[in-house]
């Protein structure tokens, strides 16, 4: 055997109750803002979260994450002090129709969460030229959001609810968490149980967003690209696809 010899999966396939867990941790996800308990996480607990996380895929296997754990009470008072700044500014930005909805919306959970968590992008880990992202070099912040992705989902399988925070600026986040130059604010996340997660995304709730029909968001072979009768068919199976179903 080479020193390169690859181990396999034996077994590639999964059973139907644990693509059922799948498909159910991807539907009930939620972005949490109001629900938060002020419960303690378990280390042993947020520790599988985290290595989900640290397990997502990344360029070139670039890794180019960092998570900066935000439990100090000081910290996410500055945090949401900035937020409230940013979400004054973002509100003026909105036409005067919506500002109302806006402004009534909650959007963060930084101080209810027990936890806040930051994940970061390195851009320069692992040198200068990376495998995949010679011609992207956004790749590396594409991954670090996949991290986040995982992260997410395995918050919602151990019934812990996340939402992302986004309306910061990135100096202000920046200074409040002493992050240095070369690495970049991608996430800020607020982690903690809830009382409940709701049914559809806030947003759709408030009227804000619908969720678009997927069908329309298909393209074959080009663009501008015509379904054929084989295309058809997928497109008449995603329009009747419930989320959350699992395949028999
Ligand atoms: C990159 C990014 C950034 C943000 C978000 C998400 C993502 C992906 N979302 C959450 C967003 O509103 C939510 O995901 C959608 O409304 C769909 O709802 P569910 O996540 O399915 O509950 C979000 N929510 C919020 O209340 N404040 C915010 O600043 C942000 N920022």
């Amino acid at each position: 055997m080479s020193s390169h010899a690859q181990a396999i999966q034996t077994d590639p396939s999964f059973s139907a109750a644990e693509r059922a867990a799948v498909y159910r941790a991807i539907h009930t996800r939620r972005d949490v803002r109001g629900q938060f308990l002020p419960d303690p996480i378990p280390d042993e607990v947020l520790a599988r979260v985290l290595t989900a996380a640290h397990h997502a895929p990344s360029v070139g296997f670039m890794q180019p994450w960092d998570f900066v754990l935000v439990r100090s009470r000081t910290v996410r008072q500055q945090i949401h002090h900035d937020f409230l700044a940013a979400h004054a500014e973002a509100e003026r930005m909105f036409d005067e129709g919506r500002r109302t909805t806006y402004r009534n919306l909650k959007l963060e959970g930084i101080l209810e969460a027990p936890l806040n968590l930051c994940v970061t992008c390195d851009r320069g880990r692992n040198g200068p030229v990376v495998l995949g992202r010679t011609h992207m070099p956004e790749m590396d912040i594409y991954s670090a959001v996949c991290a986040v992705q995982n992260l997410w989902l395995a918050a919602r399988a151990e019934g812990l609810g996340v939402g992302w925070v986004s309306i910061l600026h990135p100096q202000a986040l920046r200074e409040a968490l002493g992050i240095p130059d070369g690495i970049v604010p991608i996430a800020y996340l607020c982690i903690g149980y809830v009382s409940h997660f709701h049914d559809r995304p806030e947003l759709e709730s408030a009227g804000w967003l619908k969720r678009m029909p997927l069908a329309g968001l298909l393209h074959f072979d080009r663009w501008q690209g015509a379904a054929d009768e084989a295309d058809g068919g997928l497109a008449a199976a995603v329009a009747q696809a419930m989320p959350g179903a699992a395949p028999a």
